[in-house]
């Protein structure tokens, strides 16, 4: 049987492949490492058991050294191209910053596509605390800017982040599911203007907006948002 092969710009936010038993692994391991991460802050515990803590960690760590990386790169290559294989489409996915489930730096945050908006949920814990119960507004930045870059998913091209606008209109509470959603607003030659929402408890907490700049000419919807021109300012 000749294994599926993946393409980019064919990939539906929230739509990865089933995980491959080394993409499950990958997984389970980043989230034992975040649960880690989420205990040390602040952890009350005496030296010998901190001293017995660090000798497994580094010994883990020695044994990860003795692996190789998969090149981003190549894998990109082969995506862009539509020989992207089911390990390489996940990824590309699964190691991104905040959001990716193999990544132990990811909460992580969920994003999913509900008609023409973005959404994502995510619970914040004590690694990611900036006012003392409070979530980091540079993390809701990030999270921000990651949400808003996949309006991308309603246009054939692709860019980056050229201006991002946040305001930060109540603190956001940690250990507490927040949500968030994004719309496209308009194109403008290789300019995409989105904005976003989140709320916490039923109350916003932040807006923003931002503006993406396209790397390969002008954005253009795909056929499936071309309504998006109907009932919102895209042009
Ligand atoms: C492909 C996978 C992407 C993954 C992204 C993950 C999210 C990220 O972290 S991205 C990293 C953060 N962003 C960056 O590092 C971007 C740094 N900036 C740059 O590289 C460049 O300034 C770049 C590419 C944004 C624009 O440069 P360039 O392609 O030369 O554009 P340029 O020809 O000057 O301008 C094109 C249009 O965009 C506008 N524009 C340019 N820069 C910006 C900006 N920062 N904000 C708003 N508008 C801008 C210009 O005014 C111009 O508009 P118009 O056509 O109406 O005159």
């Amino acid at each position: 049987m000749t294994e599926e092969k993946y393409h980019y710009f064919d990939m539906p936010l929230g739509e990865l492949p089933e995980p491959t038993p080394v993409s499950a692994r990958r997984r389970e391991l980043a989230r034992e490492l975040a649960a880690i991460n989420e205990q040390l802050v602040r952890l009350d515990s005496d030296e010998a058991a901190l001293a017995a803590a660090t000798e497994q960690a580094r010994a883990l760590r020695q044994s990860l050294e003795g692996f190789s990386h998969r090149s981003m790169r190549d894998i990109l290559g082969r995506l862009i191209v539509g020989q992207g294989s089911r390990q390489d489409a996940l990824d590309m996915a699964d190691f991104e910053i905040l959001s990716g489930p193999a990544n132990a730096m990811s909460p992580p945050v969920t994003f999913w596509l509900d008609g023409d908006i973005v959404r994502a949920r995510a619970t914040f814990g004590r690694a990611f605390m900036g006012p003392p119960g409070k979530v980091h507004g540079g993390v809701l930045s990030l999270a921000l800017d990651m949400l808003l870059a996949k309006t991308q998913d309603f246009v054939s091209n692709v860019g980056m982040t050229g201006t991002l606008k946040v305001r930060y209109m109540a603190p956001t509470p940690l250990h507490t599911e927040v949500s968030f959603e994004a719309r496209l607003v308009r194109l403008e030659g290789r300019k995409l203007f989105s904005e976003a929402r989140v709320f916490a408890d039923g109350v916003q907490t932040v807006a923003a907006d931002g503006i993406w700049i396209s790397s390969q000419g002008d954005y253009r919807l795909k056929p499936e948002y071309a309504h998006l021109t109907d009932d919102s300012d895209v042009a």
